[in-house]
């Protein structure tokens, strides 16, 4: 049997010695290697510094332990040892020749960039830090796109002059034809376009339009909870086509629809927009069965209840809201009325929000309306089973944020809901929450338009926008990147091709003999003259009246064959009531008035063609009032001309002012014949 016997005790030990004399034998070889290399950079370096080298505990071999850390042997130079363990420490043993050779070489470099400034205390192992040096200023790309929203940098900017044929349109059937998608608008579409005389899509149309009726049927739907479509945002320059730009997708989607709900809420600034849009979605849904209503204070707030909610105690009881309209086209305070009083109003089955005249609108705090829209439009997170009860399937009893509820919430409580499921929009149904649910988004698309788009991230932050697009109709006016770049970053606003622009400078006293200069002389008529209030507007329309009656009296001889025309001007202000400007304006329209003297309440978005004049008689104070005004005219690539009356001392402001707009367009009139002006003016007595 054989036994074990222990290994004796010298073997295991000649086994160990016969490893470390391995060991040994090729720490030698490192170190004559080393040896080597130390001594080819002394060659190659003119003149090195004393190096650190390592200082071992011990040099000698032989005096190293099993347990010895391997540490690294340069050379026998005197180097104070802290310094060499605090480089050994990073370098790894197969890499110590390398780190230390490109140590040596920083060192030296070092030396040789300095050679005079060298300390009495040894530098070498320090590394020479790049002197300092002026960096280059900033591109003029960088310094636009400081700060800008993010959504803004990857602004499309669409070329003014791009447009889109109508009749091309038909060719795109045959493109999609049997893909289960559709054309961008159809058939129905194309012939009322045709038929209201527009056979071209405009630029902003052209660009918008593929953005908001993607070929996709599941795009197009009314309520995408998981996919939602993207918001909108829109600059484009005056009588550039923008309502169109939003009024053809809305009628294009919302003509699928079964039951009427509200699915498209349209906010104005002022009264007088809102009838304007009004005609134009009456006019592109013609035969679609969209139904469309207002609400504008201009009737009483129980008239606008029955007009677009319904009978109040049926609906009190409808867990979705209720609706007698399609699209509800309304002034901000106005809708907040009717979110806060109106029992069944709500704004959960909306498809599209759109703020028209966005930067005036967001500049409005009125009873926080937006605020109060854009809660109305959250779904309510909290799970069916926290707070509420079942049946109260009414976001607005489920949702805290809700305050137009509160009205309801107490009725409804007192009441039993009836519970038409299909009435609550997707998003808001109640739902037991698990893990896996996917956040639920409410569909609608906001869309936002201004000639004068606020470029302000802060504005645009409170709007909560999801992954807005933006959309810039503007000429870049150059070629490359960075002026697209600072065009984006500067609040410089296209004007419309065909506007021609003109300012006047003069005494104050001056201004209404020029502005009768202008009327007289320049044949300014189908004009509209801005002043700074309602009440400069009364004061001029008297002035203009009494200056009429005594000029149309003055004949010459050489007049007296042929009458004057005697020139109508009428006040356009907020002093009026609304029926009276409704008369106004359709007189204006219909060309029985020839000037409109107005307020600033006209200055955004009214678009009356035949405007070919706009003279601001009161110089505006900013620059967006300025764009606005000049607007009314050259419309839809009409001519037109604006004319400025620039009093002296506002001048310079006028100016600089023009100056932040861009690139000189203005011609300055500077020689006026005033004095047959002045004879009939002083005959007035004014
Ligand atoms: N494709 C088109 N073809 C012909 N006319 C058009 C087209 N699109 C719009 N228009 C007309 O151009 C005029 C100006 O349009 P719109 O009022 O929408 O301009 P806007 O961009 O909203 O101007 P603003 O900024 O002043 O509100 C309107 O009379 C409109 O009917």
């Amino acid at each position: 049997m054989a036994v074990a016997v222990p290994q004796p005790a010298d073997a295991q030990k000649t086994g160990k010695t016969k490893a470390k004399a391995r060991y040994l034998k090729k720490k030698k070889e490192r170190r004559k290697h080393r040896k080597a290399d130390a001594a080819q950079l002394k060659q190659s370096v003119p003149a090195p510094a004393p190096v650190a080298e390592a200082a071992p505990d011990s040099d000698d071999p032989s005096e190293s332990s099993d347990d010895d850390e391997v540490v690294p042997v340069v050379a026998k130079d005197k180097e104070p040892p802290r310094k060499r363990r605090k480089t050994d420490v990073t370098d790894s043993e197969d890499e110590e020749g390398l780190a230390i050779s490109s140590f040596n070489e920083d060192i030296a470099l070092a030396e040789n960039d300095a050679p005079h400034a060298r300390s009495p205390t040894p530098t070498a192992a320090f590394p020479s830090f790049p002197l300092p040096v002026v960096p280059d200023a900033p591109s003029k790309r960088t310094l636009a796109l400081q700060g800008l929203d993010k959504a803004l940098l990857g602004a499309e900017i669409v070329d003014p002059t791009r447009t889109m044929s109508v009749n091309a349109l038909d060719a795109d059937r045959q493109l999609i034809a049997g893909a289960g998608e559709l054309q961008l608008i159809g058939e129905k579409m194309r012939k009322r376009l045709r038929d209201l005389g527009i056979n071209e899509l405009f630029a902003v149309q052209t660009a918008l339009l593929p953005f908001l009726l993607p070929p996709q049927r599941h795009h197009r739907a009314l309520y995408c909870p998981y996919d939602p479509p993207r918001d909108v945002c829109a600059s484009a320059p005056t009588g550039s086509g923008k309502t169109l730009a939003y009024v053809i997708p809305i009628v294009e989607i919302l003509s699928s629809r079964i039951v009427t709900r509200l699915r498209a809420l349209v906010v104005l600034p002022t009264r007088d927009l809102v009838v304007q849009v009004q005609e134009t979605f009456e006019a592109i849904s013609k035969g679609r069965g969209l139904k469309i209503g207002v609400a504008t204070g201009q009737h009483s707030f129980a008239h606008e209840q029955a007009q677009f909610v319904g009978a109040i105690n049926h609906c009190k009881l409808i867990s979705g809201g209720t609706s007698k309209v399609d699209i509800l086209i309304c002034t901000p305070g106005r809708l907040i009325d009717h979110l806060t009083a109106t029992p069944g109003f709500t704004l959960q089955h909306l498809r599209f929000l759109v703020i028209d005249e966005a930067d005036r609108l967001l500049a409005q705090s009125f009873q926080d309306w937006l605020a109060q829209v854009l809660a109305a439009l959250r779904p309510s997170t909290r799970p069916i089973d926290e707070g509420v009860s079942e049946p109260s399937l009414d976001p607005s009893i489920t949702s805290p944020t809700h305050s137009p509820t509160s009205t309801l919430s107490s009725t409804a409580s007192t009441l039993t809901p009836i519970l038409y499921h299909d009435a609550v929009a997707p998003s808001f149904l109640p739902h037991i929450a698990t893990d896996l649910d996917d956040p639920k988004h409410t569909a609608c698309q906001k869309l936002l338009f201004s000639a004068t788009l606020t470029r302000d991230p802060a504005r645009i932050a409170a709007l909560g926008l999801r992954d807005a697009k933006y959309f810039i109709v503007q000429g870049s006016g150059g070629e490359g990147d960075d002026t697209a770049a600072s065009m984006l970053g500067s609040e410089e606003f296209a004007m419309p091709a065909a506007l021609k622009e003109h300012y006047i400078t003069m005494t104050s006293s001056h201004k209404p003999l020029i502005l009768f200069y202008l009327v007289h002389a320049r044949g300014v008529s189908n004009a509209l003259v801005f002043t700074k209030s309602a009440a400069s507007t009364a004061r001029l329309v008297t002035l203009f009246g009494f200056f009429e009656e005594a000029y149309s009296t003055t004949t010459t001889e050489s007049e007296a064959a042929e009458p004057k025309k005697r020139i109508i001007a009428q006040a356009y202000s907020s002093d009026l009531a609304p029926s009276e400007r409704k008369t106004i304006l359709e007189k204006f329209k219909k060309q029985e008035i020839d000037i409109l003297i107005c307020s600033d309440l006209v200055a955004r978005g009214l678009d009356i063609p035949h405007v070919a004049h706009v003279v601001s008689y009161d110089a505006p104070v900013d620059l967006r009032k300025y764009v606005h005004r000049a607007g009314r005219t050259a419309r839809a690539g009409c001519a037109g001309d604006a004319w400025t009356l620039v009093e002296d001392q506002e001048a310079r402001f006028f100016k600089e002012m023009l100056r932040g707009a861009g690139p000189g367009r203005f011609e300055q009139v500077v020689r006026i014949a005033l004095a047959k002006l002045k004879e009939a003016y002083s005959r007035t007595g004014a």
